[in-house]
């Protein structure tokens, strides 16, 4: 077993005793899971981890495996969940903080299944920004982030893989209870509303 092996066990073993709370955001792209992640943050002092963002950042450190990553993206691919694992422990780790949002992740089986493995962390629930494809397209087209993935040819590839990959996802938590649903396809002020009421406890909620 190399060193990398050894840390990573120790990684693992750390955060474990944690014993971490996580939220996976999910939705197709441009649902606006990191527009509502910030909210959250303000609001509930979770910490964000989007796994797209820990992924660019590891194209710009110049890491070994940069260039894979980065043709992977461009071709709206997903990365294989070794990687993103590793890069969201680390993140967890060095935070400081119990309490996460997890934004992008998991995005297929493969990823989904790894995280549980390794981890053992299970979801308090998912969080899903359910939104139609037009509007999602319509908002990537104008994100402007210099994205490389936000062109029309890569936006197709990604809608195809949520529908392929990532639904099943959310399909398989949602036959354990765990899926709140948020009709993503409102103003943004709308759609935080609706999120609020899910991170609101229930004994402090308002019946009127
Ligand atoms: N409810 C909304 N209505 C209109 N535009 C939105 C809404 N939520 C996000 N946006 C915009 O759409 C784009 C994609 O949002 P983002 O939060 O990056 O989505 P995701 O992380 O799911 O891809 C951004 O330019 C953002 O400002
Ligand atoms: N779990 C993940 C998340 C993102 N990614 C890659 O990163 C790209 C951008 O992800 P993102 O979450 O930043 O994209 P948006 O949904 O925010 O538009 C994806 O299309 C994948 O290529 C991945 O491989 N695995
Ligand atoms: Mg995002």
């Amino acid at each position: 077993m190399g060193t990398v092996d050894v840390a990573n066990k120790d990684v693992t073993a750390s955060l474990a005793e944690k014993k971490p709370k996580v939220v996976f955001v999910l939705g197709g792209p441009g649902s606006g899971k990191g527009t509502q992640c910030a909210n959250i943050v303000e609001h509930f002092h979770y910490t964000h981890l989007s796994a797209g963002d820990l992924l660019r950042a590891e194209i710009k450190s110049g890491s070994e495996n940069g260039t894979m990553i980065q043709n992977m993206i461009k071709e709206g691919k997903i990365v294989p969940s070794e990687v993103t694992i590793k890069l969201l422990q680390k993140a967890m780790l060095e935070s400081g903080n119990d309490k996460f949002l997890i934004d992008g992740f998991p995005r297929n089986e493969e990823n989904r299944a790894a995280f549980e493995a390794v981890t053992k962390i299970e979801p308090e629930f998912v969080l899903f920004f359910n939104c139609p494809e037009e509007e999602m397209e319509r908002r990537l087209l104008s994100r402007n982030q210099g994205r490389e993935d936000d062109n029309i040819e890569t936006i197709r590839k990604r809608f195809k893989v949520f529908l392929e990959s990532s639904i099943p996802v959310i399909e398989y938590y949602k036959a354990k209870g765990k899926v709140r649903e948020i009709d993503a396809a409102k103003p943004v002020g709308e759609v935080f509303e609706a999120v609020k009421v899910v991170f609101t406890p229930k004994d402090e909620k308002v019946t009127a």
